[in-house]
């Protein structure tokens, strides 16, 4: 039976007094992937950045509802153990250029101030690598800088690094809009292999992308979410005129 990893009920955000993110409810199933679109400026990336409470970290940004993970209030855990459990990646691969593949991959411990046996953090660099398809093409220049990578390969890496963690859940903010479309299409790839063991939030500007990797949808719309249910459904009958507009592209 599928069963919810995160909920959020009437979940606002704010930076001063704007109003960004407006009584959000949402149920996301565990090992799905669902796809987060709208205009720009429509509150999707202040909205994942609340999930793992990365929108605390701006100054005078405020947020409040309830956001649980597995039924536990993300806002009560410890900051850095919500991420921990909700990873992130980025729009534009940010590899940390002075440090090899190889401790790239484990940054999130050595951050952390988690110290691992060597024999395990090979174990956790092989690991991470293949689940990302990227240990065939470096595991002979693991000492090499991660910024020596192409720009898919550096986003592999940047995913890799967040597996390492082994999260539940791991939101992308437009995390292939800075690629080519081949290495879009690997990282797409990615994205239904990673499904066995995470659940993804990915937000997209790029409605085929939504289309062709999401289980749900969500569409947001001035800071609302105006509708959320199965993508198919979402494509092709959506409820709501404000839905209906903006997949046929009357606004963008
Ligand atoms: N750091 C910030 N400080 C103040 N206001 C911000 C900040 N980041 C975003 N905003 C404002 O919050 C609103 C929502 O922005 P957000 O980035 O969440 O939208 P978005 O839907 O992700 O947009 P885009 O698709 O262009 O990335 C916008 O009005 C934006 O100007």
């Amino acid at each position: 039976m599928e069963s919810t990893i995160l909920k959020s009920r009437n979940f606002n955000a704010s930076f001063g007094t704007n109003h960004v993110v407006k009584n959000v409810n949402i149920d996301i199933p565990r090992n799905h992937i669902i796809a987060v679109m709208g205009p720009s400026g429509c509150g999707k990336t202040t909205y994942l950045r609340c999930i793992n409470r990365m929108h605390e970290l701006i100054p005078g940004a405020t947020s409040n509802g309830e956001m649980k993970l597995n039924d536990e209030d993300v806002y009560q855990m410890h900051p850095i153990f919500v991420r921990l459990k909700i990873g992130m990646v980025f729009q534009r691969p940010n590899p940390f250029p002075n440090l090899s593949i190889y401790d790239n991959v484990i940054a999130g411990y050595k951050l952390n101030g988690i110290k691992l046996p060597k024999g395990e953090r090979d174990g956790i660099v092989e690991r991470s690598l293949t689940k990302v398809a990227l240990w065939k093409e470096v595991k002979d220049s693991l000492n090499k800088k991660g910024s020596f990578l192409s720009g898919g390969q550096q986003q592999r890496l940047c995913i890799a690094r967040t597996v390492a963690m082994e999260p539940e859940m791991i939101l992308f903010d437009e995390p292939t809009s800075a690629l080519d479309p081949i290495s879009t299409s690997t990282v797409e790839e990615l994205f239904h292999e990673l499904k066995a063991n995470y659940t993804l939030v990915i937000v997209t500007h790029n409605m085929q992308q939504a289309a062709r990797v999401s289980d749900k949808t969500a569409f947001f719309y001035m800071g609302e979410l105006v509708e959320y249910d199965e993508t198919k459904i979402m494509f092709t009958n959506p409820k709501d005129n404000r839905t209906q507009n903006y997949i046929t592209g009357r606004f963008s």
